[in-house]
């Protein structure tokens, strides 16, 4: 069966690069140790998010965002992730800031249609059928989009006291998640443009594109709590992603 990613109608020429933010000191989880180097299944929560995007065909780079202080990536092992994998002591005070630092290190040999895939290091339980999906439904793309899945809950606003103040419509609201993929000219000039976002697709928003949802699965969880944590773990014990 063909590979569905690189049996697309993207040209040929186009190349994937992977960036994945691993910067972030995860205040909300409240562990000394980064929760992207956090034991999961035996091995450091970032080799199981690295796993995925090393293992797809269609991605020739992976460019991993670390702290400049990071004193974390040298005591574990990752050559068994192959050859695509590198690192940039780069990373911002803001999740943009190093996303930035990724795409300037890809910039030697990146096109500006070439295509860049941004996946939070602390979103371990991506599958590979989701991200084929992803890079399958966006090939022909002009822009770009991300992985996303329908809100499913009924959405309350907050009082200062915790009490309801609203109870949100809830029609045609996704989640957001990653990876997220667009052009790398039009996504550089985005970030370069709107830096205060949340996510490529927010900057991408702000300069006037117009990103896809891809419908993802909820087991593309962002690890941001401990709970989070031991919910990810059942996950893939139950559903390895790769190998
Ligand atoms: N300055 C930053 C901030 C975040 N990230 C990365 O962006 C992703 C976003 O996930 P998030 O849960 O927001 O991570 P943290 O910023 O580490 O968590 P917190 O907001 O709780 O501090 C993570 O992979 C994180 O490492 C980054 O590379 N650089
Ligand atoms: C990019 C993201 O994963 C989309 O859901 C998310 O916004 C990043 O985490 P943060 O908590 O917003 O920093």
């Amino acid at each position: 069966m063909p590979d569905p990613v690189t049996a697309s109608a993207t040209p040929v020429s186009a190349k994937y690069y992977a960036i994945v933010p691993a910067a972030g000191h995860g205040s909300r989880f409240g562990s000394e140790t980064p929760k992207q180097y956090l034991p999961l299944l035996g091995r450091p929560l970032l080799y199981h998010t690295l796993a995925v995007l090393c293992a797809c065909s269609a991605i020739d780079r992976v460019i991993v965002v670390l702290a400049p202080d990071d004193s974390w990536w040298g005591a574990f092992e990752w050559t068994s992730l192959g050859a695509k994998l590198e690192t940039v002591r780069q990373g911002g005070a803001t999740r943009a800031a190093s996303v930035q630092a990724g795409l300037a290190a890809a910039a030697t040999a990146a096109a500006g249609t070439d295509w860049v895939l941004v996946h939070d290091a602390a979103r371990p339980c991506l599958s590979a059928a989701a991200l084929g999906q992803l890079l399958q439904t966006l090939a022909d793309d002009p822009v770009g989009g991300l992985l996303a899945v329908p809100v499913a809950d009924t959405l309350k606003r907050s009082d200062q006291r915790d009490r309801v103040a609203a109870t949100v419509p809830r029609d045609g609201l996704w989640q957001a998640q990653t990876p997220q993929v667009f052009r790398y000219g039009l996504l550089c000039d985005a970030l370069a443009r709107f830096a205060d976002v949340t996510d490529e697709a927010g900057a991408m928003e702000a300069a006037g594109h117009v990103p896809r949802l891809v419908r993802g699965e909820l087991a593309n969880l962002k690890v941001t709590y401990p709970a989070d944590l031991a919910l990810a773990e059942r996950l893939l014990a139950t559903a390895p992603r790769v190998g």
